[in-house]
């Protein structure tokens, strides 16, 4: 500092002073209007959001649920996720009359179209069936499983299988061979593991024991092999292990985007490993088996005049161009037919089954019926014995007459339909009947769980389980429109196994609810699982006892 020049010191202190207030001014100047910008920048984004929540809560009344930017109605289905998705979309489809745009974010392929208006299932499963198939999106997703398929293809390749399968369903040699093997596998095989938990005082998870059951019989059909899933100790069958896999992954690919499963599959990582992996043990059973049954038939032609399932019947035709079907052909048929009657069955009598613990009226008037028409055999009427008799075998007819068991199955599956969703692809621009505008590409999910839950569909008591609703006057089981109980589809993609599905499905229950009471464990809980398919997430854990003689007596004499 000049101590000889206190004015330049002076004038030079002023103006470090200046500068000093000068850069305090401009920091908190600074500071004060960083302050001011966060504020400000506060106040406009709590602005901005109370206007988009005002704004989605205002598209809720319009829309069904509330939109938000960017997401879509993606908060809505996430929190539904957390409880009961199936039970969340009925109530928006209730409260939209029968159908509700779902706008997904943006960028996503979940923008679709949602109805249970039965108006809408017929217009699109038969009225414009050509112009609502299954579509690319859904063939590309499933085609490293199901191939060219019945289940997963459209147009020609649809119709070819559709028409040679449904000629073999209705033939009576098939027929026989179904009704055979279902015979075995429930009086040698589904029987003893009952009686095994009995004598070993165990619960046992009647879903899983359901789910083996109609897996082997499934596999008896399609490719005329016993695979041995159900037997005692419930082992591991590779097959059947790899079938699961196989599926689950796949599944994986509906709730994940794209070209997130393509990538993954690309560089074989997470669930791509797996399917691939498990791909190779179906693809390699499927091999085996074809391989051997082309040598059995080019070795003994009396095989070809025994063997009636759907391999042997595919082996010997042609294709369009008069030559056999190759191997692959063969394999997807096979595959597509397994996968579409192997849990549906077993997975519609675990909810039975549980429905029945909880109206045990309903099974009293089950066991009267069996009772009833088991006792109008004539060598009962002669003797009177056989009640007792473990070994008794329902005989075709007997189940057929069994109205009041159809009626408590069909409402069981009325409430629990095995296949809860379902959805189709628009092709060319399109108008429902209740005036909803398609746009080409849109997708179109009927929600056949929420369709069992439309008071305007079946009254106020919509929520009961009341198998009377399927009785005429006279008591005889009223089949119901397919657009109004949507459980086997309907129009030219009716599920093709329906009527076997419906005498397994009674043969099964009639066989086990006349031996054994079913309690389910207490305190067991029953909620369903987000799949295709609609499985109970933690089985069906029951109790079995044996009826005694005593207690079917009174039903016979009743
Ligand atoms: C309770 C039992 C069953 C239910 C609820 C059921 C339900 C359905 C449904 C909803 C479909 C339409 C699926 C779609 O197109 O996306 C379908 C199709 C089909 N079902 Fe079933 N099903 C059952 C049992 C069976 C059984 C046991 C078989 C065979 C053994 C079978 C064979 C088929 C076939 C082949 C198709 C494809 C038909 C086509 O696309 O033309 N189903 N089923």
């Amino acid at each position: 500092m000049n101590i000889m020049n206190p004015t330049t010191t002076t004038t030079t202190n002023t103006n470090n002073f200046t500068a000093f207030i000068s850069a305090n001014t401009a920091g908190t100047a600074t500071r004060n209007f960083a302050f001011f910008r966060h504020v400000q920048f506060f106040e406009v984004f709590a602005a901005l959001f109370v206007f988009m929540a005002i704004n989605s809560l205002r598209q809720k009344r319009r829309q069904g649920l509330p939109v938000w930017p960017v997401l879509g109605m993606l908060p809505s289905l996430a929190v539904a996720l957390q409880t009961n998705m199936y039970e969340w979309i009925s109530d928006v489809l209730r409260s939209r009359n029968g159908t509700f745009r779902f706008k997904g974010p943006w960028f996503s392929s979940l923008n679709c179209i949602v109805t249970a208006d039965p108006r809408n299932l017929e217009y699109l499963l038969k009225t414009k069936f050509p112009n609502f198939p299954k579509g690319p999106y859904f063939h590309d997703t499933v085609r490293d499983l199901l191939g060219d398929g019945i289940f997963s293809a459209d147009d020609e390749t649809w119709q070819r299988q559709r028409k040679t399968a449904s000629i073999e369903f209705h033939s009576a040699k098939f027929r026989n061979l179904t009704t055979e093997s279902l015979r075995e596998l429930v009086h040698n095989r589904l029987l003893p593991v009952l009686e095994d938990s009995i004598k070993q005082l165990a619960e046992i998870d009647l879903q899983e024991v359901l789910l083996r059951l109609t897996f082997d019989n499934v596999c008896m059909m399609a490719f005329g092999v016993d695979p041995g899933c159900l037997q005692k100790g419930l082992p591991q069958i590779p097959f059947a292990k790899a079938f699961e896999d196989a599926t689950e992954a796949t599944v994986f690919r509906f709730v994940t985007p794209t070209c997130v499963w393509k990538a993954m599959r690309y560089f074989n990582v997470g669930m791509e490993k797996k399917l691939k992996e498990s791909l190779r043990g179906v693809d390699e059973f499927a091999e085996d088996v074809i391989q051997t049954r082309k040598k059995e038939l080019s070795s003994r032609c009396d095989e070809k005049k025994t063997r009636s399932d759907l391999l042997t019947v595919f082996m010997g035709l042609k294709n369009e161009e008069g030559e056999a079907f190759s191997d692959k052909f063969l394999r997807d048929i096979c595959v597509n037919f397994i996968l579409a009657g192997r849990d549906t069955s077993s997975v519609a009598l675990s909810w039975f089954f549980w429905l029945l613990d909880q109206n045990p009226e309903v099974e009293e008037k089950i066991l009267k019926e069996i009772c009833k028409i088991v006792g109008e055999r004539e060598e009962v009427e002669k003797k009177g014995e056989i009640i007792s008799e473990s070994g008794l075998v329902f005989r075709p007819e007997e189940i057929k007459k069994m109205d009041y068991l159809q009626a408590a199955i069909s409402e069981a599956l009325r409430l629990y339909p095995s296949v809860p969703v379902d959805h189709k692809e628009v092709v060319e621009d399109d108008k429902f009947p209740d005036g909803t505008e398609l746009k080409k590409g849109t997708k179109v999910v009927y929600a056949i769980y929420a369709m069992g839950r439309m008071e305007a569909i079946w009254g106020k008591d919509y929520r009961e389980y009341k198998p009377e609703r399927w009785l005429g006057r006279d008591g005889r089981y009223m089949s119901e429109s397919a657009y109004k109980f949507t459980a086997f589809n309907g129009g030219p993609r009716l599920c093709l196994g329906k009527d076997f599905a419906y005498y397994q499905m009674k043969f099964v229950a009639a066989s086990i609810i006349y031996r054994y009471r079913v309690k389910v464990v207490e305190n067991h809980p029953v909620v369903p699982k987000l799949a295709l398919t609609m499985y109970m997430k933690h089985g069906l854990k029951v109790n079995l006892s044996r009826r005694d003689e005593s207690e079917l007596q009174i039903y016979f004499k009743g």
